[in-house]
């Protein structure tokens, strides 16, 4: 049992309007996501979303149960979605192995009872990035290719927003109950992400900020549309967002993030843009 947790709950709009920073940034950001040779989930009671990272160098780090799931092993009634930001890995699961190139994913579905992370090289670890989500059945395991992912290009460089956005774990390339997960980058020149926002009452979402360069930050935007409130976010850190509050971001260069989601539907398009000047 992994005993490394920590447990967030849920909060209500009107009380989050009183936050100050202190108390805002310690209910929603999650620091340093990846962790060398140890996973500490962050359990969120928002759609009991997980987040967590591993960097696995001197050991292989083997999936663990922690209390709160009430289980003996991590995926009895979960799904897991895995992206590598860093260098080749290897996820073991049940005897099969899956290699894992740089931003390459791998989605494992609720039943699979051993996984173990480790990295081909020591001196250059993989890093995975891990979103987990309550799972009603089982679908195939599958590994997510550069070349299987759905790329959408947004934006433009004249409203700093030109952006990539890359859809790793979604309908229609792999089998899911209900999480989503995906990586946006930011062109070089351009900082804005989400931007016209968009809010979805129906699903919560999770951005993991990263390749934020040295001194750079990103100053995230949360809250109702007309009730906006910022933090600002280093390099290695996730924020969780609420179903009712938007979630973009503007960095002081460029950047890259990945945004995981769960919730009622699985469709990604489904969303409520905000006029942006009707933002406050
Ligand atoms: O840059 C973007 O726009 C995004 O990455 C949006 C996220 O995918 C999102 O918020 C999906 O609901
Ligand atoms: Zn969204």
């Amino acid at each position: 049992m992994n005993k490394n947790y920590e447990i967030r709950y849920a909060s209500n709009p009107e009380a989050v309007k009183k936050y100050d920073t202190t108390f805002l940034r310690s209910e929603f950001i999650v620091k340093s996501v990846i962790k060398v040779d140890e996973i500490k989930w962050v359990y969120s009671h928002y759609d009991r979303f997980m987040v967590a990272g591993v960097a696995p160098i001197k050991k292989s780090i083997e999936l663990e149960s922690i209390e709160p799931l009430k289980t003996d092993y991590f995926l009895n009634r979960r799904e897991l979605g895995i992206i590598n930001i860093g260098e080749t890995g290897i996820v073991s699961v049940d005897g099969t192995e899956y290699t894992l190139h740089n931003k390459e994913a791998l989605y494992l579905g609720k039943g699979n009872k051993s996984v173990v992370f480790s990295s081909k090289s020591p001196k250059t670890p993989a890093q995975f990035y891990l979103n987990s989500t309550p799972a009603h059945r089982a679908f195939p395991n599958k590994k997510i290719g550069i070349k299987d992912v759905e790329v959408v290009e947004l934006g433009t460089p004249e409203t700093a927003n030109a952006r990539t956005l890359r859809k790793y774990i979604v309908n229609g390339v792999v089998e899911v109950c209900q999480l989503q997960m995906g990586m946006t980058t930011l062109k070089s020149g351009s900082v804005w992400n989400t931007m016209p926002a968009h809010v979805h009452d129906r699903r919560m979402e999770v951005y993991f900020y990263f390749e934020i360069p040295k001194d750079q930050a990103v100053c995230h935007f949360m809250g109702e549309p007309i009730q906006t409130r910022h933090l600002w976010l280093q390099n290695n850190e996730a924020v969780i967002s609420p179903p009712w509050s938007i979630h973009s971001g503007s960095g002081t260069s460029n950047y890259t993030f990945i945004w995981g989601m769960a919730g009622e539907n699985l469709d990604y398009g489904d969303m409520d843009v905000c006029k942006i000047n009707e933002l406050k």
